[in-house]
């Protein structure tokens, strides 16, 4: 489908038991090599081995999205390991702007907890770049890995938290991110005693943002049809219909994310047709029960936690114009992860689970 950003085909990460709390946890440094999942013929902008303005070193390929590839690269003057993200200037012969956007966008939000640290960033004949602080590997391949292929009520719990926090900096900056899903947020990866960001997730992808305010603080006036941006699996009802997106959007993919990694996949998963996906996404959401009044369809939920409940019908019951609810959103995902706290080791490191160890238990 043209307009539908193609889903990250990426293979599962390789899980490295947790030999010790410092060093060989999912989330360690000593995991990385193992994320290079690319073949190096793969890199089609930066080559292996090559100094990269004079800087940084590049060690292998660790992501690959629609748009940009990944680069793990060692930064020769502070020794310390980056990502960096790169894209071809020209894209079907017209200027790539998507990473002008969020570098400008990134730059802005330095300093907020949930965005990657920018160390540098730019252009030059053929590519524009931007390097940042490595993380660890995207939820979507956290999924992935697991037996199940879904995540225990109190890691889901613990990461949508902390996702709503991410949107609300992002939203009180005036944008809208647009492509909310797992494939985009990672855990951070550091675990020396200055920072420990293991427990931190980090919002990624910036590329597909939009003002929704405008200087004086007030919300820019909706285009009367707006284009498809997003990613179809993820994106609100109100996305399908093409009506300009506001935070409200955002909150609904964190919602359709939050489903999928608690229940393993959303209903139309397997759906190809965006028109398909749309009447599953209505039958989901504005079912027409007994009261006629449209509401959420408890079939679609049988088996699953009560909090994914009333989290959707608190989303839902939202108004796109307004800001989200987000205190209510985060109050409710608090409760699905009680009683743990975001210090709490997450499944995999306890006692030196597997991730496919760890999604045998413990689940909604
Ligand atoms: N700073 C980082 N550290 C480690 N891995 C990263 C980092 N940034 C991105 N990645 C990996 O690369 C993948 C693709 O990144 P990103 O979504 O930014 O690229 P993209 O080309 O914009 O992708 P898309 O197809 O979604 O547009 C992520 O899912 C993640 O696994």
């Amino acid at each position: 489908m043209k307009e539908t950003k193609q889903e990250d085909p990426s293979p599962p990460v390789t899980t490295v038991k947790k030999e010790n709390s410092e060093d060989n946890g999912v989330f360690s440094k000593a995991v990385l090599p193992k994320m290079k999942k690319y073949d190096y013929e793969e890199a089609t902008q930066l080559s292996v081995n090559e100094k990269f303005l004079k800087r940084w070193l590049i060690d292998g390929l660790i992501g690959k999205g629609g748009y940009g590839e990944i680069y793990l690269g060692m930064d020769i003057i502070r020794n310390e390991e980056v990502a960096i993200k790169v894209e071809p200037k020209k894209r079907r012969g017209k200027l790539a702007k998507r990473m002008i956007l969020e570098q400008l966008v990134l730059l802005k939000m330095q300093g907020k907890t949930h965005v990657p640290t920018i160390y540098g960033s730019g252009y030059t004949e053929k590519i524009n770049f931007i390097v940042m602080q490595i993380l660890s590997v995207n939820i979507g391949d956290i999924k992935k890995k697991c037996n199940h292929k879904r995540l225990s009520a109190t890691s889901v719990g613990r990461i949508v938290h902390q996702l709503i926090s991410a949107l609300r900096d992002l939203h009180d900056f005036g944008y809208v991110h647009r492509d909310v899903k797992p494939a985009n947020m990672c855990f951070g990866i550091s675990s020396n005693a200055r920072e420990d960001n293991r427990h931190t997730v980090y919002l990624l992808d910036f590329g597909l943002v939009r003002r929704f305010k405008l200087p004086n603080g007030e919300r820019r006036p909706p285009r009367y049809r707006a284009g498809f941006r997003g990613t179809t699996r993820y994106v609100s009802l109100r996305v399908h219909r093409r009506i300009e997106q506001s935070p409200y959007d955002d909150i609904v993919s964190a919602m359709y994310t939050a489903y999928e990694l608690l229940c393993s996949e959303l209903p139309w998963k397997r759906l190809e047709r965006a028109e398909e996906v749309l009447q599953l996404k209505q039958s989901m959401t504005e079912f027409q029960g007994a009261d006629s009044k449209p509401g959420l369809n408890l079939e679609m939920f049988q088996g699953a936690s009560s909090v994914l409940v009333d989290f959707f019908n608190t989303v839902i019951g939202m108004d796109p114009e307004k800001d989200p609810c987000y205190d209510k959103l985060i109050e409710c995902m608090k409760i699905l992860y009680a009683p743990k706290t975001m210090e709490d080791p997450y499944d995999w490191e306890d006692q030196q689970k597997t991730l496919e160890e760890c999604s045998e238990e413990n689940l909604t």
